[in-house]
């Protein structure tokens, strides 16, 4: 089904990103107060703060609940700046409401979870406030859009998507692997739905912010949320990837925002050139598999088995050296041949059982 959607019309002194800034949690009156007051200073326009916390395992701090509300609307009338928390359950959309919060957005464990996103939405009928969805912990797109989906049907039709990484047993450099193709390919499948990057979740330590930022800007992300916390290493939760009012102003400064719109003469010259190019790499390709098929005809004649794994691991390693050397990636290389290979056995089969 396709979404019916509005646009999502947000505060902010650019056009792209808008920034939604707060701490994971709201943890007492005085942080949260502290926060919000030196992020609207630094001019912010959105402050965030978690009330309900869904955590890994028992035993940990789950948020303050619906005790924390109070100073959520406070931030609002003091600051001006709108609020927003994250909902997993019917009840926290009726509480979030009752105290005037301004924007929803549903978690990364509660959009893997069908019957819990379909209660969300029922419970979401007939609001009109902008509702954020986080990409399920799996890297699963068409999860991520039946929750928005169903949130839709329900009748909300501000949506926006939030990209928070993956979940991956393998911890690497992030704390949830970007995966930035599948964000790619939300926007292509869906081009009118504003897509937002959560920095602090990919990266999950605090020196990652910045360049992810830029990451999410180059690909023509429209929006940020980042958790800022007046005192980052006392957090109840997350204290590793959180930062300062005043560090997220200096990262937000640094940010280079490109455009998607603007075509030049210059781009379109260069975009022939690459036209030409792949024109090369098709005709390159086709010759390539004539000289496989050829082979294949040999191998017919003289009873030879079509995979030759002793030339494919050649192959493999000295195309794998030459893209390095041309300031290729190894593994794309690789991908590159494990393609043309598949498609060259596919080919010789053909002519072995004619
Ligand atoms: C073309 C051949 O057949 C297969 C395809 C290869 C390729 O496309 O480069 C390499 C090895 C074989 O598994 C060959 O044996 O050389």
């Amino acid at each position: 089904m396709e979404l019916i959607l509005e646009p999502l019309i947000l505060p902010s002194d650019n056009k792209r990103p808008f920034v939604i800034a707060g701490p994971c949690s709201a943890e007492s009156e005085k942080q949260v107060m502290e926060t919000a007051r030196q992020l609207a200073q630094k001019g912010c326009h959105i402050f965030r703060a978690g009330v309900w916390k869904p955590r890994t395992k028992p035993g940990g701090f789950e948020g303050n609940g619906e005790t924390a509300l109070p100073w959520m609307k406070k931030v609002k009338e003091e600051t001006g700046m709108l609020i927003s928390t994250e909902v997993a359950t019917p009840e926290h959309v009726e509480l979030a409401m009752k105290y005037g919060m301004d924007i929803l957005w549903v978690g990364a464990r509660t959009t893997a979870n069908p019957f819990a996103m379909q209660a969300l939405a029922d419970a979401m009928k007939g609001i009109d406030i902008p509702v954020l969805v986080k990409n399920p912990v799996n890297p699963d797109l068409e999860l991520w859009i039946g929750a928005m989906e169903r949130i839709n049907q329900a009748g909300v039709k501000k949506l926006g998507a939030i990209h928070r990484g993956f979940s991956s047993y393998d911890k690497k450099i992030y704390r949830n692997l970007p995966m930035w193709q599948i964000p790619i390919e939300l926007h292509r499948r869906i081009p009118d739905l504003p897509i937002i990057c959560d920095p602090s979740h990919i990266g999950g330590r605090r020196e990652l912010i910045a360049p992810l930022c830029q990451q999410a800007m180059d690909l023509g992300f429209d929006g940020l949320i980042v958790e800022s916390h007046n005192d980052p290493d006392k957090a109840w939760s997350d204290a590793k990837q959180q930062v300062t009012p005043d560090v997220l102003d200096y990262i937000l400064s640094l940010i280079v925002v490109r455009s998607e719109t603007h075509t030049t003469e210059g781009i379109t010259l260069l975009r022939r050139q690459i036209d030409e190019l792949d024109n090369q790499i098709m005709e390159i390709l086709a010759k390539r598999m004539r000289v496989c098929r050829e082979i294949g005809q040999y191998k017919k004649e003289h009873n030879l088995t079509v995979l030759q794994t002793a030339r494919y691991k050649e192959i493999m390693e000295k195309r794998g050296a030459q893209g390095v050397l041309c300031g290729m990636d190894a593994d794309f290389i690789v991908k590159v041949f494990e393609g043309i290979h598949e498609e060259s056995v596919r080919q010789q089969m053909e002519i072995i059982n004619k």
